[in-house]
């Protein structure tokens, strides 16, 4: 919505009906009911048509991406591909970009990322995000063709650090929302926030990141945004948790995958990541909230 204020794109689903409503009411009502679509916006289900632009961005959920680009695989050659999810790879351990390079490893790979409610930005609101590539003239045309009147792009060529810092956040806002659900109050998701940023940086220098793409956009931007915002669904899904309620399973919450994901490359990089491993067993139902505070508050003391 954002991007066809300015120039023509096309928004493509797969479900042929969906399209046509779409098409019809000019709006999105099963994703994001009532935020008119600009003149510019064409929508279809032909993926051949969708693909006939040199850049494309792909919004399909982590674990489904891979799926998606080997059914496509044919429509997707020779295209600069833009993955707009967050998120590990349930089987690999890889983010976006990986799974992008491991199926597609001849297409140019980026990684749109940071603070974004799809339904601010489609109101207009705005906000700054992370554009990563590792190629820097792709990076370049990139933030060039997608900064809007409402989208602020930085672009970074630290790709492991954008990956893991908006994978990660989703983990930590679970956490915070479990806090808050449980009543156990501001300070403490306050600390969780910061410890897990902790954990967040052990893992992604451990693996090659910067410093400085952690405390951007994608990492620290991101984590703010998702751990104290009702509009998450991974900090909804951590209310829920915290308050003994359901949650719908249809809702597309990355983290709880990615908690799983992340805590095995943890367990094997030998990497302490104590949060995460609480969240996978709050998941689980393995502990309770009383005995994961517990858990937490009563490890070995050490510096910070
Ligand atoms: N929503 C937000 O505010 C933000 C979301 N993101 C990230 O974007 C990603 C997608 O999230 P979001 O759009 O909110 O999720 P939703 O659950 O709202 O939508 C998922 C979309 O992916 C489509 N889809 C799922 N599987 C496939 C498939 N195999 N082939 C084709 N299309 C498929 C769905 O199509 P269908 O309708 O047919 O099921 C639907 O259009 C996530 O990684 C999320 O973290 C990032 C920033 C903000
Ligand atoms: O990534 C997001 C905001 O930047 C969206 O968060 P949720 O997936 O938790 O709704």
């Amino acid at each position: 919505i954002s991007l066809a204020d300015m120039s023509p794109v096309t928004l493509w689903t797969r479900d042929i009906d969906h399209a046509n409503a779409m098409h019809h009411a000019r709006t999105n009502e099963k994703r994001l009911p009532s935020l008119p679509f600009p003149h510019h916006l064409t929508v279809s289900s032909d993926l051949n048509k969708a693909t006939q632009a040199d850049t494309l961005l792909l919004a399909v959920p982590m674990q489904k991406m891979r799926n998606f680009l080997l059914e496509n695989k044919d429509f997707l050659r020779s295209k600069t591909l833009v993955a707009c999810c967050k998120g590990v790879e349930l089987n690999t351990g890889l983010g976006p970009i990986g799974v992008l390079r491991a199926v597609l490893p001849n297409e140019r790979a980026a990684l749109l990322t940071g603070p974004s409610f799809a339904a601010d930005i489609a109101r207009g609101l705005p906000t700054a995000l992370t554009l990563a590539c590792a190629t820097s003239t792709t990076a370049k045309n990139l933030q060039d063709q997608l900064t809007t009147h409402n989208l602020r792009l930085y672009r970074t060529q630290d790709t492991i650090g954008a990956e893991l810092g908006g994978a990660l956040k989703n983990v930590f806002a679970i956490a915070c929302g479990a806090v808050i659900g449980a009543g156990l109050g501001d300070s403490a998701r306050a600390a969780l926030m910061t410890r897990g940023f902790a954990e967040m940086q052990r893992m992604a220098l451990a693996l090659g990141a910067k410093r400085e793409t952690l405390a951007g956009l994608s990492g620290f931007g991101d984590l703010a945004l998702t751990c104290g915002s009702d509009l998450s669904r991974n900090y909804r899904l951590g209310l829920a948790i915290g308050a003994g309620d359901t949650f719908d399973p249809n809702v597309t919450v990355e983290g709880a995958a990615t908690a799983r994901a992340a805590y095995a490359k943890a367990t094997d990089m030998r990497i302490d990541m104590p949060i995460t491993q609480t969240v996978v067993a709050l998941l689980d139902q393995r502990l309770t909230i009383t005995e994961a505070t517990a858990q937490l508050l009563n490890r070995p003391l050490k510096e910070e």
